[in-house]
């Protein structure tokens, strides 16, 4: 992790936050809630390149503003690729990684020098937070992290945050910044998470499709099994519309609400204490705030292998809300130890991440005895305790 700031701080909203419920589509942001805000590329450039520096103005006047209302809030900044291509004289994004590399660490300098410049103006402290995968895989760096944020938002300060480009790889990147956004969000125990984009919202299909409308409430995953996220998103996005409705899923799951909103509503969204009902895409949280650990294994830790599991004990686990017994067990993959995270995977694909009590090879003892109904060992412990398991909620897509 890596993280720089301005000198002085303000004070400010801050402080030990306590998660809020934020129920149905609320008239208001409620008071004091946590909000993350996460501007996307496509949002923060103009469209002959560049930083679009009246957006990042309008947002830093809006955050303050949000700031006095009593609100915390953490900015997920996309951009750096974006706002490194023009000195670098690059065209269009690069897919080359090094290439990218390149262009995010010329242009994350530019970015968050805009964001202090902007928010400085209107008394805001702002800090840099870069993030790497390692950053919020490892479940001690996660601690670490978490009291970091902790930190700068007691201290009254916005956290600015992005993945730290530079240095992520292909294999291990967070993959995109709408996930990074779902991630800070668990990482703060924030009650809203905002996702602003270049359009108003999720629609049934890319806006534009014939017939496309716009979905302006969402309650449980199973809603976007007839919305159509397969477009692809703008020429500087990476995820579209789909990364976008999966991070909302992540969200919710653990107590979150999310909206979905264009950038250009923000002073409609953000600048008054009323949400307008016809703009963007909010949706319910669907289960209540967790503890950070089941986050961190549901969420942010890298599984060290996978535990296939049969329709009984897949419903046990979801739900009967049980351990995952032995008897459940029908395959392993990975060459994993006890007390590793695996995930937990039933017939209709993953349903949970846990902490293993058995080793790869012990499991594999145990279903092969089985396969050849000859006595196995005499193992009494349950798989994954349900104390070291999260269920994962179905996503988009
Ligand atoms: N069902 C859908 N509803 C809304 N937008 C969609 C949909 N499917 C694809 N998209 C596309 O997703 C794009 C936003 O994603 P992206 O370009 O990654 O934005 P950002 O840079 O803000 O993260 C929109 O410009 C839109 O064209
Ligand atoms: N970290 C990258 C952005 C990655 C990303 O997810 O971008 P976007 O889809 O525009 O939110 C950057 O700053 O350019």
């Amino acid at each position: 992790m890596t993280t720089t700031g301005t000198a002085t701080a303000p004070g400010g909203p801050g402080g030990a936050h306590r998660p809020l419920e934020v129920p149905g589509r609320p008239a208001s942001l409620p008071p004091g809630a946590r909000v993350v805000l996460k501007v996307g590329s496509s949002s923060l450039t103009r469209a002959d390149g560049g930083l679009d520096l009246n957006r990042i103005d309008i947002l830093a006047g809006l955050i303050a503003r949000m700031r006095q209302r009593g609100h915390d809030v953490v900015l997920v900044s996309s951009g750096a690729v974006a706002a490194g291509m023009v000195p670098l004289g690059m065209e269009d994004r690069p897919t080359e990684l090094r290439l990218l590399q390149a262009a995010a660490s010329v242009g994350q300098g530019n970015l968050v020098a805009r964001w202090q410049t902007a928010m400085s103006a209107y008394g805001v402290v702002t800090a840099q937070v870069l993030l790497t995968v390692q950053d919020v895989a490892v479940r001690s760096h996660y601690r670490t992290v978490r009291a970091t944020f902790d930190a700068l938002l007691s201290l009254g300060a916005v956290p600015v945050v992005n993945e730290n480009d530079a240095v992520a790889t292909t294999e291990f990147s967070l993959g995109d910044n709408d996930h990074l956004a779902a991630l800070v969000s668990h990482l703060v125990t924030a009650d809203v998470l905002v996702l602003f984009t270049d359009v108003d919202g999720l629609w049934t299909a890319r806006p534009g499709t014939p017939g496309a409308v716009p979905v302006r409430h969402v309650v449980g995953s199973g809603q976007l099994a007839s919305v159509d996220v397969s477009a692809r998103g703008s020429a500087l996005g990476t995820g579209g519309m789909r990364s976008k409705a999966q991070a909302a899923t992540i969200a919710c799951a653990s107590g979150t609400a999310t909206i979905v909103a264009a950038a250009n509503d923000a002073a409609r969204l953000l600048g008054e204490t009323t949400i307008p009902q016809d703009l963007g895409t909010w949706f319910e949280p669907t289960g209540p705030h967790r503890p950070s650990r089941r986050l961190w294994m549901a969420y942010a830790s890298i599984p060290e292998g996978r535990v296939v599991i049969d329709a009984g004990a897949a419903r046990a686990v979801t739900v009967g809300k049980k351990s995952l017994l032995l008897p459940g067990v029908t395959a392993v993959a990975g060459d994993f130890e006890s007390g590793s995270v695996v995930e937990v995977v039933g017939p209709q694909g993953p349903v949970a991440r846990g902490i293993c009590r058995y080793s790869a090879a012990e499991l594999e003892e145990v279903i092969e005895a089985r396969a050849h109904r000859r006595p196995g060992p005499d193992h009494v412990a349950p798989v994954v305790h349900r104390d070291d398991l999260a269920e994962l909620p179905r996503t988009a897509g």
